[in-house]
């Protein structure tokens, strides 16, 4: 098996940066509920905002797209939608399996969103004899012997992984083998997969560590500008009051920080790069 990473070009061959696709969804999540409002037409302001986005990448994103807006009107929400669904690939129905059935398994089974945004859960499956047969979600769980089978028969290409860290390798190679050529990967390790694969990470473990590198900032700021607020013959007597205690906190916090923020960085990137599907806010 090849060194394995998702090795993708940062432009699609259809000329859409990766930066772009990775907001697409950001839009349609925005666009739908516009829609779902039955509003006709949406500003480049109005959809940045909803979307989170600064208004000049999102009109930059959809030039990708050939969408220009009118001026003076702007966006055809229901126009959009269609667009960025078509770019997506989700006007298709979408047959994934998932792979462990435990907690998180489970979890994701039981979430309805997925079958409105095009997914739909073809499988249910766990190395666990006795839970082959139990309902889930309404769902007879299935064996992994069967897993290959499962796969061919259902025409599935998109496979997530819900195994402890150890298994999910093995897995990942059992899905790529059968066929499936897009892995969404919960379990918390970097998984080798051969060229043409593409593996999108969620870990919300990352995704705190980045918040709390923001929250320790956050404080330390905060101090340093009560601090700053003390009349200066205060200041003096907090500093000197307090030199070796704050001196010690300060450094302390200071490594931890740079700790949480280089953790969270390469975490994120990951060895080759990839960038976990959930982007921070
Ligand atoms: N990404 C995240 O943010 C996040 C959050 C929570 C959990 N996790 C990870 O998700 C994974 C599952 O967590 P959980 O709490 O659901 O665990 P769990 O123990 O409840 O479930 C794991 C399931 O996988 C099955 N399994 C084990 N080996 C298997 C194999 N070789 N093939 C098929 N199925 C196999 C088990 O029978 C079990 O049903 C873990 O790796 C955990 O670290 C990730």
């Amino acid at each position: 098996m090849a060194t394995g990473r998702t090795h993708r070009p940062a432009t699609r061959s259809r000329g859409i940066p990766e930066a772009t696709v990775a907001r697409l969804p950001l839009y349609l999540r925005a666009l739908t509920a516009l829609s779902e409002r039955s509003v006709p037409t949406v500003s480049s302001e109005e959809l940045a905002t909803a979307a989170g986005v600064n208004s000049a990448k999102l009109r930059k994103d959809f030039s990708y797209l050939g969408s220009y807006g009118t001026r003076g009107v702007g966006y055809d929400v229901e126009y959009l939608v269609y667009q960025i669904s078509r770019e997506l690939g989700l006007t298709q129905d979408w047959p994934v399996v998932i792979v462990g059935i435990g907690n998180l398994g489970a979890a994701l089974s039981n979430y309805g969103g997925f079958a409105s945004r095009g997914f739909r859960v073809a499988a249910l499956i766990d190395a666990d004899p006795a839970m082959a047969g139990k309902p889930v979600a309404g769902m007879p769980v299935q064996h992994m012997d069967d897993l290959e089978r499962i796969i061919t028969d259902n025409g599935v290409s998109i496979g997530v992984i819900t195994t402890p860290a150890g298994a999910a390798q093995q897995v990942c190679e059992r899905l790529v083998a059968a066929g499936v050529t897009s892995i969404l990967n919960f379990a918390p390790t970097v998984l080798s997969v051969p060229e043409g694969v593409d593996v999108r990470k969620v870990d919300l473990s990352i995704e705190l560590q980045i918040l709390a590198f923001h929250e320790q900032r956050k404080a330390g700021e905060g101090a340093a500008a009560a601090e700053a607020a003390l009349p200066p013959a205060a200041r003096e007597s907090a500093v000197d009051g307090t030199s070796t205690a704050s001196g010690t906190s300060s450094g302390a916090a200071n490594t931890a920080s740079d700790t949480a923020a280089n953790t969270a960085s390469d975490e994120r990137k990951g060895p080759d790069g990839e960038v976990p599907a959930v982007m921070p806010a």
